[in-house]
């Protein structure tokens, strides 16, 4: 990796709670941006699996690589993009960072003041933070010079109002930052976008997006922009997720605490990696494992991710005061069509007819032609975002 410079490749981090995805994109003269590869590293069993595609999809590695611990492969990964890059000048890296706190809700260039600051985030986001943050510091220690631009998953939802941000505790909290951010704001910036594209009637009305992941969130969108978001202060609230709880009485954790003696970290992992699907089923986060189990408690897990999407839905459509649009994104919003049945089967109320057939396609819209509401499935691509935030922010 080498160069600074306005023109040349974007290379794009996303580090999520199971995976960490990148791309290499050339920015042609007009500005536009085309990934010519896009690649991925994810746990599986004893270590991580990495694969690379070309621009056309075509798999250009699937590897093994023996490391277990994401911090271990990172030097790995980095050496593997140099090798892809071959010389190619490099005009930026962008990364997406989860958490902003209150001050950071816009694509920002990487100081080592801002990553001491970012660093002090990290407890609000166990799961994202440290792995978004070592790339940074990595590659600032070990290619100076580069310009690397992180972009906030909390930046999207800056247009909720306070009445939506607001947790109903005295004020002096708020002041010190306890409120409300919302997360996955990355994607649904994009699928906003790309809604605008495809059916901008929908994207003028009210809609809701549903980010469902390894993380997993819904967001109220009004004209495009977030009205409202499931998560909240940390990426814990809201939904049923791969291993976190997702909303969860308080008083659950003060009883934790004093009566089963959990300590804070105890705690700590307790909600965020032994919960939600796994700890719901006892065997496993993965989604796929979970619908091809016969074991009933992988189906009573099921059943409480589909319930707690359907509920919450409910919420966001009376805070939107109506639903014109449903968008279902990421890993398992994209790819599995029976769950996308089921949410679609218990929203009827709300005007949702789902078309069976073209669900079960992967079509892109799967709303029959008289359904009240235009269901759409749309494939989510933060590392899209990011290298636009990168194109678009001014060379400090
Ligand atoms: N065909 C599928 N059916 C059901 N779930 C799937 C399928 N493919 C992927 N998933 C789910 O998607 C999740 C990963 O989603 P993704 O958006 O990539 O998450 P992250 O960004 O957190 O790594 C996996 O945990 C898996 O459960
Ligand atoms: C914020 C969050 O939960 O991200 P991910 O889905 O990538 O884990
Ligand atoms: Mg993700």
């Amino acid at each position: 990796m080498s160069g600074q410079g306005e023109s040349g490749a974007i290379l794009t981090l996303n580090a999520g709670s199971s995976s960490i995805k990148l791309a290499i994109f050339d920015v042609a003269a007009d500005g536009a941006l085309k990934a010519w590869r896009r690649g991925e590293l994810r746990e599986d069993g004893a270590g991580q699996r990495f694969r690379l595609k070309d621009a056309q999809g075509g798999l250009l590695a699937d590897e093994i690589w023996a490391e277990t611990r994401f911090e271990a492969s990172l030097d790995h990964l980095l050496a593997r993009i140099d090798t892809e890059l071959a010389g190619r000048h490099l005009a930026g890296i962008g990364h997406r960072v989860v958490h902003g706190g209150a001050g950071h809700r816009m694509p920002e260039e990487v100081t080592p003041e801002l990553l001491e600051l970012l660093g002090d985030l990290a407890e609000l986001a166990p799961l994202h933070v440290p792995h978004n943050l070592a790339p940074i510091r990595e590659i600032a220690r070990t290619r100076p010079g580069i310009r690397q631009v992180v972009c906030f998953d909390t930046a999207f939802h800056r247009t909720m109002p306070a009445v939506a941000t607001r947790f109903a505790l005295p004020r002096e909290f708020e002041r010190r930052g306890i409120r409300r951010y919302g997360f996955h704001g990355l994607s649904y910036e994009y699928v906003s976008r790309r809604l605008a594209m495809l059916s901008p009637r929908v994207h003028g009305g009210r809609v809701i997006a549903a980010h469902l992941g390894n993380g997993a969130s819904m967001c109220a969108l009004k004209g495009g922009e977030s009205l409202d978001t499931t998560m909240g202060f940390t990426a814990l609230d809201g939904l049923v997720m791969g291993t976190r709880c997702g909303a969860l009485d308080p008083g659950a954790l003060l009883h934790l605490m004093r009566w089963e003696g959990l300590s804070i970290d105890d705690t700590e992992r307790l909600l965020y990696t032994r919960a939600g699907l796994l700890g719901l089923s006892g065997i496993s986060n993965d989604m796929r494992v979970l619908l091809e189990s016969t074991e009933p408690a992988a189906a009573e897990a099921v059943d409480v991710f589909v319930h707690r999407i359907v509920r919450e839905a409910g919420a966001l459509a009376s805070v939107l005061g109506g639903l014109d649009g449903f968008v279902f994104t990421a890993g398992i919003g994209e790819n599995a069509p029976e769950i996308r049945e089921r949410v679609c089967e218990r929203l009827g109320w709300l005007g949702v007819r789902l078309d069976r057939a073209a669900n079960a396609d992967g079509a892109p819209v799967i709303s029959t032609p008289d359904s009240g509401v235009e269901v759409r499935v749309i494939a989510t691509d933060e590392e899209a975002m990011i290298a636009e935030h990168v194109r678009d922010l001014p060379i400090a």
